[in-house]
């Protein structure tokens, strides 16, 4: 999995690879300008020949601009064209960067093709009157912060900024920022005004948090990581990775052929429930056939018994238990995880008949999958220490239900989702699988996983009780909680990737029926 840094732990990895590893500051933006000119011109298919290609670099006091030097000497180098803007005063530069700066200027006495404007109202006849390929953005790095999104940035920053976008509007050139888009806040995904809308980001060593979270994906366009000769082991501990399909795959373990039935993970689900206006029994439908769906065993499921024709129709391999707590409590014991909360509801019989569940020894001190009236029942006072009491749980809010849980506002948790799940998960002593874009999953300690799979198709009602059944089934069949909840989060947003071509008409339906596929593409199986 691919770590992902904030900028503080960025620069603190610089600084290890420049004073521990002892490589030259030069050294590593000599490889982040090459290896960036060497992927810009692959994402432009001018690799073999850029001759004729025209580039705009734009570069600022720090850094930063610096890499932007680099880049454009490398893009000299294989025969384009290119036009360096510079915002500041060339003497203000810190000496790492006027090295690269100067060798540019130096450039200039062997005609090289290479104009270098002092400031945009140098420029700014010349580089309307141009057709660039491409618009490189060195202007800010990771060296930006923003208080609040919107924040204004000063000149000559702002007009540089606004000059790139309006040139990208205006022209078929592709803005190429370089480690961060300008504006972006690299740590949080928070914009300031304006901020550079990328075609592609090269980022050096490693991903950072703010393209995953607010407007960090609104404007990075597609992600490039530089190898720039940071090794990873100078950026351990890692706090937070980005799942990817050779982790879930790991985390599915697959029926030895010889097994029966009650050895590939048997899930119980206390879900579903009907009152005299309504009837939720469609989440206990969802839940169970999406822990059928992934591979689990034996699934029982505890349901009004009225019901029970409905489910067997819907599942046939279900098997139906009523709502006897000690019956439920047997069938815990016998379970290797515990599915409790979709559909339970919240009016008071269902808080104390969940309260009641959730201090059963069968039922804490399992493997345990904590959803949607459950995680009601825990956000209420006299709860909230239950968690405490649980062996292996995952808590699986959507931002509405954290901010039960945790006291906090959906819009601040929205803008730190990252920040609000680890601490919840640190604080409570729970692992936390919290909902969204990315999906984050924290444990007590790092690190913290971040999930991207999934779109808007995964925002339909029954979705979380097929994710929360998902999670179910992994753990029933071996993996921890927490890598069942990373490993379902993963093959649950693949589902809704495959389950429809338009993903504004995904139902849980078709996320459901989408499973085996984006399970077995991670094995390569060909349906
Ligand atoms: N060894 C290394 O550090 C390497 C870094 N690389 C590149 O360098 C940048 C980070 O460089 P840094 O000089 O720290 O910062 P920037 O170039 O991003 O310049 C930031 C600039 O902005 C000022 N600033 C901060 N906040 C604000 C604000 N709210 N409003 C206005 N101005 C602000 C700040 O004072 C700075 O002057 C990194 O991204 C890489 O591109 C190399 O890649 C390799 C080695
Ligand atoms: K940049």
């Amino acid at each position: 999995m691919l770590p992902v840094v904030t900028a503080i732990e960025m620069s603190k990895a610089d600084k290890a690879a420049i004073e521990e590893l002892r490589i030259g500051e030069s050294r590593l933006m000599e490889l982040a300008g090459s290896e960036a000119a060497d992927i810009i011109l692959k994402a432009l298919e001018k690799n073999d020949n850029p001759e004729g290609c025209s580039f705009l670099v734009v570069c600022g006091k720090g850094n930063n601009g610096g890499d932007g030097f680099v880049v454009a000497r490398h893009l000299l180098n294989r025969g384009a064209t290119v036009d360096v803007v510079l915002l500041c005063p060339p003497e203000t530069l810190k000496p790492v960067n006027r090295e690269g700066y100067l060798i540019l200027e130096a450039y200039r006495h062997h005609n090289e093709p290479l104009r270098i404007f002092h400031g945009i109202e140098e420029a700014i006849d010349s580089i309307t009157e141009t057709g660039y390929s491409a618009l490189i953005d060195g202007i800010l790095g990771t060296g930006l912060r923003i208080t609040q999104a919107g924040e204004a940035l000063p000149e000559p920053i702002a007009s540089a900024i606004t000059l790139l976008n309006t040139l990208r509007h205006n022209s078929d050139a592709l803005i190429a920022a370089l480690d961060v888009p300008s504006g972006l806040d690299a740590t949080t995904g928070l914009s300031a005004s304006p901020a550079v809308i990328a075609d592609l980001t090269v980022t050096m060593a490693f991903l950072k948090t703010g393209f995953f979270f607010n407007e960090g994906p609104l404007h990075c366009g597609d992600l490039h990581t530089a190898e720039i000769s940071i090794p990873r082991f100078i950026a351990e501990p890692v706090s937070t990775l980005l799942t990817d399909g050779e982790f879930a795959a790991e985390q599915f373990i697959m029926r030895n052929p010889a097994a029966a039935k009650h050895q590939n993970g048997k899930v119980l689900i206390i879900a579903g429930s009907i009152s005299s206006t309504s009837s939720m029994i469609g989440a206990a439908m969802l839940a169970v056939k999406a822990a059928l769906k992934t591979g689990a065993g034996y699934v029982c499921v505890s349901l009004p018994l009225t019901h029970a024709a409905a489910m067997h129709a819907f599942a046939p391999g279900a098997v139906v238990i009523g709502r006897d707590l000690d019956v439920i409590a047997e069938k815990a014991r016998w379970a290797d995880a515990v599915l409790i909360g979709c559909g339970l509801g919240r009016d008071s019989a269902s808080v104390s008949f969940i309260a009641d569940l959730l201090q059963r020894k069968e039922i804490a001190a399992n493997k345990l999958v904590i959803d949607a009236d459950a995680l009601y029942a825990l956000a209420l006072p006299d709860l909230s220490s239950l968690s405490f009491g649980f062996s292996d749980a995952i808590l699986t809010p959507h931002y509405g239900e954290m901010s039960r849980l945790s006291g906090f506002s959906v819009e601040s948790i929205a803008c730190d989702p990252l920040d609000t799940a680890r601490t919840y998960a640190e604080k409570h002593r729970v692992n936390l699988l919290l909902k969204g874009y990315p999906t984050v999953i924290a444990a007590p300690s790092d690190p913290v996983l971040l999930n991207t799979t999934g779109t808007d198709a995964l925002g339909t009602a029954g979705s979380g009780d097929i994710l929360s059944g998902m999670i179910a089934a992994l753990a029933a069949k071996g993996a921890t909680t927490f890598n069942a909840g990373a490993a379902a989060a993963w093959f649950h947003g693949r589902a809704g990737d495959l389950a429809g071509t338009i993903s504004s008409i995904v139902s849980a339906e078709d996320i459901l029926e989408a499973i085996p596929s984006a399970i077995q593409e991670i094995f390569h199986i060909e349906e």
